[in-house]
């Protein structure tokens, strides 16, 4: 297994592109099970779970091509899935990666059964899929849990009003993907609003979907009989970006962001600028410095426009090394703790207690070698790594490369002295 090997204590300094977003082009993958005509996505970034979706996609009979475009960033891919064979979503790429539930809405809506391996628990949370289910329901497809996997039928789905128990991303799009095929009137209420929904409408309208109040809590879908080919750009990582403005704040300097959508990340920029980050945007840019530490700031994590679940590690990595105690609080997943142990292990003083955390920032950590367990908290040691004395070996970083592009290398433009230790056996 890969490790990344970091020594601290370099200022970040220079440009870098932000990739296109992962959790807007997953669905946007799934999406292209819509349509019998082809489908076209740019921006799209080089991920393993983009390998891992793309190969579910060709297991079900989609023709999925990547190029890279020339010079641009991200890669083009040409999806077309007029001949899908198989209706079902294996368990070993499930395992891998959860949004493997987002093919259950598509097929289900097209082709009127689908079969996908239940997803499990996970490092963060329980992550159950209930809510999925029941809107699928309530859209009158009959729907069993069969020897691990969850089968659905339903000649037609049905429009009908759901309104979820609680706000959630993935549960959104899958019944937003499946009510853009249904016979009548869809309403989603309690919808989740989180740009990454918002720019999977936006391809669905390209398609020929009719949709509206996307970006509120109340998403109003009036199906069709049938979608065509549309070519989408996918819009950038919010969480990639604000995972390198989190670097600069902790390990100081001045840096440039390319191709970000500062307007998504409203929230995560307010908290930086508490933190004594500058910060200057333009309509794609963000420039961010940072001289001396930074102040502790405290935040919850919430649904869109909230703090995000997927930026907690990553500040607390940061407030492990600013002035002052700051307490933040995890609302959304009951387990997304796991980087608070490796970030002791770094010399961090974190206290846990239940959904919170106190951080007493210290004035600085030392090297040492560390374990990823998930994705954002893999991002949180890299940023720690990057500014504890000596060297810093980050183990299982399989997790890092889920959700980030070429990460070390954007690092090592910016002037850190990181590199990756290519190790033998894959992860499971
Ligand atoms: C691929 C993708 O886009 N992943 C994101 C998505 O995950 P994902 O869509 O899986 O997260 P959800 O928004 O669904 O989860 C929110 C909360 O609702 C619970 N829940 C959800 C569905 C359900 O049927 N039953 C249920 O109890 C979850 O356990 C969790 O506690 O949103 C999360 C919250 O912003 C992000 O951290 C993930 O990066
Ligand atoms: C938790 C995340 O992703 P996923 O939902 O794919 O596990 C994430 O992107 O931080």
């Amino acid at each position: 297994m890969d490790k990344l090997q970091i020594t601290g204590g370099r200022p970040l300094r220079g440009e870098v592109e932000v990739s296109g977003a992962k959790n807007a082009a997953l669905p946007c993958l799934c999406a292209a099970l819509l349509s019998a005509d082809a489908v076209t996505l740019e921006n799209v970034p080089q991920l393993n779970d983009i390998g891992t979706t793309l190969r579910l996609l060709r297991q079900l009979g989609v023709k999925a091509e990547r190029s890279q475009a020339g010079g641009e960033p991200g890669a083009v891919v040409m999806l077309d899935a007029g001949k899908v064979e198989s209706l079902e979503a294996p368990y070993e790429l499930v395992k891998t990666m959860r949004a493997s539930i987002l093919v259950l809405g598509p097929l289900l809506a097209r082709f009127g059964e689908a079969r996908v391996s239940l997803p499990g628990g996970c490092a963060i949370g329980q992550r159950p899929i209930d809510q999925h289910i029941k809107g699928l329901a309530a859209m009158g497809a009959e729907i069993s849990i069969e020897h691990g996997f969850v089968v659905a039928r339903a000649k037609r789905l049905k429009g009908a009003t759901i309104r979820t128990d609680m706000v959630t991303v993935t549960g959104t799009e899958n019944l937003l993907m499946a009510a853009v095929l249904a016979d009548g009137l869809t309403v989603l209420e309690n919808a989740a609003r989180e740009p990454e929904i918002v720019d999977l409408a936006e391809m669905l309208i390209k398609m020929g979907a009719r949709i509206s109040g996307h970006g509120t809590d109340r998403i109003v879908v009036e199906g069709v009989s049938r979608l065509h080919g549309a070519t989408h750009r996918v819009m950038p990582d919010r969480i990639e970006a604000g995972t390198f403005l989190c670097a600069v704040g902790a390990a100081g300097g001045e840096i440039v962001l390319r191709n970000a959508d500062p307007a998504s990340m409203g929230a995560t920029l307010d908290k930086l600028a508490e933190a004594g980050v500058s910060i200057e945007c333009g309509p794609d840019w963000i420039q961010a410095g940072m001289a001396g530490r930074p102040r502790a700031v405290g935040f919850r994590t919430l649904e869109y426009p909230g703090f995000a679940t997927d930026m907690q590690a990553q500040l607390m990595a940061l407030n492990a090394i600013a002035e002052g105690t700051s307490v933040i609080t995890e609302t959304i997943f009951e387990n997304r703790y796991m980087h608070v142990q490796e970030l002791r292990r770094l010399g961090a003083d974190i206290e846990i207690d239940g959904h919170t955390a106190v951080v007493k920032g210290v004035a600085r950590l030392s090297g040492a070698t560390v374990m990823a367990t998930d994705l954002r908290a893999s991002a949180s040691l890299v940023i720690a790594g990057l500014v504890a004395d000596g060297q810093t070996l980050i183990d299982r970083i399989y997790h890092l490369d889920r959700g980030y592009e070429r990460m070390e290398h954007k690092l090592m433009q910016l002037g850190a002295d990181i590199r990756r230790l290519s190790g033998k056996g894959s992860p499971e």
